[in-house]
């Protein structure tokens, strides 16, 4: 059935005909409710690992704080959970809307293999269990953008349970004090996503796009074993790595790929857990730790002057820094479940249980994609790690930032520097530079990012394929509207490296190339070098008589020396630097002032 093009909009109660654009679900709310009594700058209470306290007076009992996670993450696919509706980021409104995606009667669900695969392998890849026999619910409340009155979801029997996420935190100030948790899963669900209400203030009315409604989405419940907003948002990148590096989800949390509800509690320790409020639908790293700890704060807050928690749905206003309810209090809303209907159970095989003469274009074995799975993120750094004799923290370093890794990657293969070179380059230079400019990495033409990294690649169904006949298993990766790609290509850092490596320019020389190099697009390093004729003086009997010249300039200098300052001698080597417009190497430099000074 072909998609076609409907243009809905919900005004007021009514559904009417309407072009839309523009907006976000949680534009609207008035700013009221509790405001942080944290002056800024204050550190968080919740910033310490598990027990935390704010200004506990003689003899009171310390707080500890409780921290579960659900986070909702767009499962990369070409088509949606049930229809056969493109997925694509920023279409024009209700342009992907099929008439099951709209709910129209009649329609029936047809179960898109990708998805059941990206949730079976995420699963794998977080160590669950996979349930050979899943099973499918409706989930009713009301809402503009979800025209059924229903959610598809997995309540009873998801498909993937008991599995755990290690992070890393800094458990001090050094990046080298890092230390490993784990947090356990307990499960995964396959559900279908909303679609959007787009709150137009100044017409007072709200706009439905049904673009997003039905699209598939792997539901990660996460047990309540986290402390503290960094420690949430740091298994929340660890999650969003291992998703991309499956290629399941682009989990770009910027576009919505990637969101997260927060439930947070805080007890005295020893005794029973807390009532939990929900912070939902957080979309950034930085802010899910921020509303977190201001939660904390707000319900140690509120004990302390006798008030109670209430079970309650908030959200998180980031201009105000807090918390604030956003539905009715009346406690634990009435889903009213109930077994879909539509969709028989759910089931899966390994190569023990396959049954005999079983189509292997018909099932999906669970074995067949373990054998599949890339490597994760942890198997990654621990190779850069042996591989590279690097600090753990620099392979956290290379990771966390988009596509720096494949940047990296790319110098070591086209220079003759070392390693270590390579590596302090990109993290201390390169990446300084990109975090000052607001550039993002440009890893080369030549090697796309993920999700291409995957190697998972059937193109079976056990409902229904693809539309496109053939088509690559997950949807391309969509271009980022982030900032510019930055000008230097790992293959100028390469040339620049290997410049200096056979000490065809000084290291101060290789910075100012490397400054030349963000100005002047498209020149090459050795061009940058002969322009500015920033080739390395080899003639030592030259270099000799700089070195005496600046000796007999500067004899206090030269007395600080002979008196043990140990110090003095780099200012003699910056002061010939200098004269040599950096084309001297700082360790020959050095080499002809001792043997000057000690003669
Ligand atoms: N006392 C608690 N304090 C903090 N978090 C808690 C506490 N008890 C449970 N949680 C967390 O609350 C979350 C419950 O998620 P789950 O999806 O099971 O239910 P739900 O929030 O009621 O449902 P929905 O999917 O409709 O939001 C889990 O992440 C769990 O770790
Ligand atoms: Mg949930
Ligand atoms: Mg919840």
């Amino acid at each position: 059935m072909a998609a076609p093009m409907l243009r809905w909009c919900y005004l007021g109660r009514r559904w009417v005909l309407a072009c839309i654009d523009g907006g976000s679900r949680h534009g609207r709310g008035a700013a009221i409710g509790f405001t942080s009594s944290r002056k800024r700058g204050q550190s968080s209470v919740a910033q310490q690992p598990l027990i935390t306290a704010q200004k506990s007076r003689k003899g009171e009992h310390k707080w500890a704080a409780v921290v579960g996670l659900e986070i909702h993450a767009q499962i990369s696919s070409n088509s949606k959970l049930f229809s056969g509706s493109q997925v694509h980021f920023a279409a024009p409104p209700n342009s992907l809307v099929s008439f099951f995606d709209a709910s129209l009667p009649g329609t029936l669900p047809v179960l898109n293999r990708r998805c059941v695969e990206a949730a079976v392998m995420t699963g794998l890849a977080l160590s669950c269990r996979i349930n050979k026999k899943s099973l499918f619910d409706r989930k009713h409340y009301f809402y503009a953008d979800l025209p059924a009155g229903y959610q598809i979801t997995q309540q009873r029997l998801p498909i993937a349970v008991n599995g755990s996420l290690a992070y890393s935190v800094c458990a001090g100030k050094k990046p080298s004090q890092v230390i490993t948790k784990t947090v356990r899963i307990k499960q995964i669900q396959l559900e279908q996503d909303s679609g959007k209400s787009l709150h137009d203030e100044l017409r007072s009315q709200t706009l439905i796009d049904l673009n997003r409604a039905g699209v598939g989405l792997l539901e990660v419940v996460l047990e309540p074993d986290m402390s503290c907003g960094e420690e949430a948002a740091t298994a929340v990148r660890e999650l969003q790595l291992i998703l991309q590096a499956l290629g399941t989800s682009q989990a770009n949390m910027a576009e919505g790929q990637l969101r997260v509800d927060a439930n947070i509690s805080v007890h005295h320790p020893g005794e029973p857990l807390g009532v939990r409020t929900e912070v939902k639908n957080l979309n950034s790293a930085r802010f899910l730790a921020k509303a977190i700890d201001s939660e904390i704060e707000r319900q140690i807050h509120e004990l302390e002057n006798g008030r109670e928690i209430l079970n309650e749905t908030r959200s998180f206003d980031y201009k105000l820094g807090c918390t604030m309810p956003m539905r009715d209090k009346e406690g634990k809303q009435d889903y009213r479940f109930m077994p879909e209907p539509n969709l028989p159970p759910l089931l899966l095989y390994d190569t023990a249980s396959l049954p005999p003469g079983a189509d292997p274009q018909q099932v999906i074995n669970i074995d067949w994609i373990r054998e599949r799975l890339p490597e994760l993120p942890s198997e990654t750094r621990e190779k850069l790690v042996q591989q590279y004799g690097m600090l753990p923290e620099h392979s956290f370093a290379l990771l966390n930032e988009v596509g720096l890794l494949e940047f990296f990657q790319n110098v070591i293969k086209e220079t003759r520097a070392e390693p270590k070179k390579v590596t302090s380059w990109v993290l201390n230079i390169f990446l300084g530079f990109l975090k000052q400019q607001n550039l993002a990495v440009n890893e080369s033409s030549q090697s796309p990012r993920s999700p291409a990294r995957s190697s998972f690649t059937s193109g079976e169904s056990v409902g229904r394929t693809d539309q496109k006949q053939g088509a690559c298993c997950w949807s391309a990766s969509e271009k980022c509207h982030g900032p510019e790609p930055s000008p230097v290509t790992p293959a100028a850092l390469a040339e620049l490296l290997s410049l200096l490596d056979r000490k065809a320019i000084s290291s101060s020389a290789a910075k100012q190339v490397f400054e030349e190099l963000w100005r002047s697009k498209g020149k090459t390093p050795s061009q940058i070098v002969s322009e500015k004729r920033l080739e390395l003086m080899q003639d030592e009997e030259a270099l000799e008589r700089v070195c005496h010249a600046v000796m007999e300039e500067h004899p206090q200098v030269v007395m600080d020396v002979k008196r043990g300052n140990s110090r003095a001698i780099n200012k003699l080597i910056g002061l010939v630097l200098k004269a040599t417009l950096s084309r001297a190497d700082p360790t020959v430099i050095k080499e002809i002032l001792e043997k000057k000074l000690s003669s």
